[in-house]
C-alpha cells in the first residue's frame, strides 16, 4: 500500500538504519567497507569515468575514509554543503575543512552546483535504496536537487551495507532514482523508468 505519509515513514526508516549501522563491529565495518570499496573498484573500472563525483563518508557511512579514493579516474569532485543545503563541488584530493553536521569537506576553488552534470560516474550517500531506484538519504533534499543536474548517460551508484538494499522505500515526487548500489556483496543494479520521474 502507498502510505499517504511518506515524509513520517523515512524519518521511521532512517533511524531504524543508523541505529542498525551502530550494531557493526570495528572489523564486521572494516570488512564491510573494504569489499564496498573493492565493489566501487569494479564499477570504475567498467565505467573509466573521466570526473567522478562522490562523497567522503563520516564516521558510520559505508565505504569509510578512503572511498573517495579512486586510482585510474581523471578528476574527484567532493561535495561541499551550501547554506540552502544545495551541494557546492570541489576537486579532491585537497586540503579538508570541518564543514557542518561534522563533515569534512574539500577546501579549494568551487566549481559550482552545475559541476555535477560533467561527472560520467556519481557515487552518492544514501542510507537505503529500494530495487526499484528509490534513494532514502539524510533528509537535507541535497542529492534529490544535485541529482537532477546530472547528465542523462551518467551512472548514480550509491554505497550500502547488507540489509539496505530492500524492496520498497516510501517515494516522494522530488526523488531522483538510482541505478546502482555497492554492498560487501557486490555490485546490484537496480531498475527504474528514468531519471526524469518528477516530470
Ligand atoms: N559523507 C557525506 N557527505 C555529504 C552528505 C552525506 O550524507 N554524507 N550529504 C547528503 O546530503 C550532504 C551533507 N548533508 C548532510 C545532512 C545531514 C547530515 C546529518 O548528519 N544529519 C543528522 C541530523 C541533523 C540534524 O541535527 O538535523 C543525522 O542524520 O543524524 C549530514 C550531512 C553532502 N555531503
Ligand atoms: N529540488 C528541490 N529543491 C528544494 N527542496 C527540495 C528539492 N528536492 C527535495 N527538497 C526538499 O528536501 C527535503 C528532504 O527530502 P527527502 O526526505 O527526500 O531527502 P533525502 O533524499 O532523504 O535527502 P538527501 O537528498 O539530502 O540525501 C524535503 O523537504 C523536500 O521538500
Amino acid at each position: 500500500m502507498v502510505s499517504a505519509a511518506p515524509g513520517r515513514d523515512k524519518r521511521a526508516i532512517r533511524s531504524a538504519v543508523l541505529s542498525a549501522r551502530r550494531t557493526l563491529s570495528p572489523q564486521e565495518r572494516s570488512d564491510a567497507d573494504a569489499a564496498i570499496r573493492e565493489a566501487l573498484a569494479t564499477v570504475v573500472a567498467r565505467v573509466r569515468p573521466g570526473t567522478v563525483c562522490a562523497y567522503l563518508p563520516m564516521a558510520g557511512e559505508p565505504g569509510g575514509a578512503r572511498l573517495p579514493e579512486l586510482p585510474g579516474v581523471g578528476r574527484v569532485l567532493l561535495p561541499v554543503l551550501r547554506p540552502d543545503l544545495d551541494l557546492d563541488w570541489a576537486a579532491y584530493p585537497a586540503p579538508l575543512l570541518s564543514g557542518r553536521y561534522g563533515l569534512s569537506e574539500p577546501d579549494g576553488p568551487r566549481l559550482g552546483v552545475d559541476a555535477i552534470a560533467e561527472a560520467e560516474l556519481i557515487v552518492a550517500p544514501g542510507l537505503a535504496v529500494s530495487t526499484d531506484g528509490v534513494r532514502l538519504g539524510r533528509g537535507g533534499g541535497s542529492y534529490d536537487r544535485a541529482l537532477a543536474r546530472v547528465a542523462p548517460s551518467a551512472l548514480v551508484v550509491v554505497p550500502l551495507y547488507d540489509g539496505e538494499l530492500v524492496d520498497r522505500l516510501p517515494a516522494e515526487p522530488h526523488d531522483r532514482p538510482v541505478d546502482a548500489v555497492v554492498t560487501p556483496s557486490g555490485v546490484g543494479l537496480v531498475t527504474h523508468t528514468g531519471r526524469n520521474r518528477s516530470g
